[in-house]
């Protein structure tokens, strides 16, 4: 699996070209590219390339590899975005947020002039859902409410715990993280919107309609999907 990783990675470094604004996305896959990217600009082969962290993650890496970061609002426009997915529809929706990054994943991703998503072949999936739960970013004084409420929608909702530290996951924004197993996601679009209109949720995990270009790594080569 980490082979097909650093394949979807190298090859998304053909995307990046001089003076680009690049969204850096967050999780295992896109570490590579971030290493990968840094490589390139400290031997000289990019010049003037600078990246948008879209998580604390993803800003040390790109420090660590010599990527020359800048806050979001530093740049008029991202040239291209660069991230993982935890499930890609056959329609190129998406689940994101097992590393509870979201929020500032869909702000950047959604502002990017091209969305490349890469994954390995075991994140395909005929419907969302299949795999994985939403994750929802909500304000932590409501998550609770926000758990019942998501009942509605003939779902569960867990609140995701922290291993290295007692208690919920806090993101990098102070918020909780809500797991929501939906029983079938019919319309991936209508879902995105309706969770976003729960008073208290920040953002949640479905990116419905954004990707632009989705590199799958499988073990006859690196494909391409496109919308
Ligand atoms: O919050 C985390 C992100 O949405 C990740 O991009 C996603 O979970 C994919 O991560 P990985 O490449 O580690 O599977």
């Amino acid at each position: 699996m980490e082979e097909l990783k650093r394949a979807v990675a190298k090859e998304a470094l053909k995307f990046i070209e001089d003076d680009m604004i690049v969204g850096l996305g967050t999780g295992s896959t896109t570490a590579y590219f971030i290493e990968y990217l840094g490589k390139l600009i400290m031997e000289g082969e990019l010049e003037d390339v600078y990246g948008v962290p879209t998580s604390y993650q993803a800003r040390l890496l790109a420090i660590e590899n010599g990527v020359p970061v800048v806050g979001l609002d530093e740049v008029d426009a991202i040239d291209i975005a660069v991230d993982g997915a935890d499930e890609v529809d056959p329609n190129l929706n998406l689940i994101k947020g097992r590393g509870a990054a979201l929020t500032m994943e869909k702000i950047i991703e959604y502002r990017a002039g091209t969305f490349l998503v890469l994954v390995d072949e075991s994140k395909l999936v005929e419907r969302l859902g299949q795999r994985v739960p939403v994750p929802i970013e909500v304000i932590p004084a409501a998550w609770r409410a926000i758990a019942e409420e998501i009942e509605v929608f003939n779902a569960t909702a867990e609140l995701r715990m922290a291993s290295k530290k007692d208690g919920p996951v806090v993101t990098d924004n102070g918020n909780f993280i809500l797991d929501a197993k939906f029983h079938r996601i019919e319309d991936p679009l209508d879902l995105e919107i309706e969770l976003n209109n729960i008073p208290g949720v920040v953002e949640n995990g479905i990116f419905a309609d954004i990707a632009d270009i989705v590199l799958v790594g499988t073990r006859e080569g690196v494909k391409r999907l496109e919308r």
